[in-house]
């Protein structure tokens, strides 16, 4: 029996952290698959996540949405057939909902273990009116208060509270019984998602929303990819970095860096930025992609 996961949270929250981070050391001696959407045509997370693993599948962002689940579940199918993986794991694009994609591995036949949203401890307050962040958490039943690294207790606690109003309103039921479970969640504190080993024991089930919520918001979301065609200077990255419009959220890719042997990964999140991981295998030109 497979057990899946899918792993949801908002833009740049921590989700293929908490792949690498948890699963590396939780799922050590299982045979894991790994399924990644990624918003827009460059991938990027998936490129990370074969650093760590040989099992991967990159999809891009219409895949997963409903229109497309068909292919969405004849990719998954394929994967199992071909790697016949104990373990799978889904990680949405930030702009994603996770219910479509609980809802076609059911169909596949899989037992969904967890539905697991990565918040963003530091930013929550900046994204928790979107509605696709909403729908995340609503539709999750394992809630990781990420980041907790860059808040203070108090601002923490806020967001718990927060957190707990929204899946308050938005009450979910299991997808199996008619019978509504109102606190049908947990919540864990973490740093790069580093959660306990109970999270992929599986201690949630499939959740289905009370009362759907129709939006498809990650149409309004508009992504930009921006090539450099010589190598940067670390300064050069840096204020291109600062110098971001305010509207990009996220931007995330592969540079090559003047004095640095491999090209590196490049994150940024509303304004923070960190870079230096290598990727070893990349031979491909110097990209960001921008979200905004
Ligand atoms: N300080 C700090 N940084 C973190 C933590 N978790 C993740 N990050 C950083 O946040 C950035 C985004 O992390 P990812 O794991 O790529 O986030 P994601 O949710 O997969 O991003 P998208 O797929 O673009 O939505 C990276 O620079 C991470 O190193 C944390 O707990 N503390």
């Amino acid at each position: 029996m497979i057990s899946a996961f899918v792993v949801t949270g908002f833009l740049g929250s921590g989700k293929t952290s908490l792949i690498i981070n948890s699963v590396k050391e939780h799922l050590k001696d299982k045979k894991v698959a790994i399924v990644v959407n990624e918003f827009g045509e460059v991938g990027v997370d998936g490129k990370i996540l074969k650093n760590v693993y040989s099992e991967v599948l990159e999809l891009s962002e219409g895949c997963i949405c409903c229109k497309l689940s068909a292919e969405f579940e004849s990719s998954v199918r394929r994967l199992i057939q071909d790697y016949n993986p104990e373990v799978l794991i889904v990680e949405t694009s930030g702009v994603a909902e996770p219910f479509p994609i609980v809802f076609s591995l059911k169909t596949l036949g899989l037992f969904v273990d967890g539905v697991i949203c990565v918040i963003d401890s530091k930013n929550f307050p900046k994204y928790k009116e979107d509605d696709t962040a909403k729908y995340q958490l609503a539709t999750s039943n394992v809630v990781v208060l990420n980041k907790t690294d860059l808040v203070s207790k108090e601002e923490l606690e806020k967001v718990k509270e927060e957190v707990k109003k929204i899946k308050e309103k938005y009450k979910v039921v299991n997808m199996f019984s008619p019978e509504e479970k109102e606190s049908f969640y947990k919540i864990y504190e973490a740093t790069y998602g580093k959660v306990p080993a109970e999270v992929f024991k599986g201690v949630g089930k499939p959740v289905e929303l009370k009362e759907h919520l129709h939006f498809h918001s990650h149409d309004s979301r508009k992504e930009e990819v921006v090539t450099f065609d010589r190598e940067l200077t670390e300064e050069e990255l840096v204020n291109f970095l600062k110098n971001l419009p305010k509207e990009v959220i996220r931007a995330k890719g592969i540079v090559k860096l003047k004095d640095y042997p491999f090209p590196v990964f490049v994150h940024y999140v509303f304004g923070d930025y960190d870079y230096g991981m290598p990727a070893e295998n990349y031979e491909g030109e110097s990209f960001l992609v921008l979200i905004r």
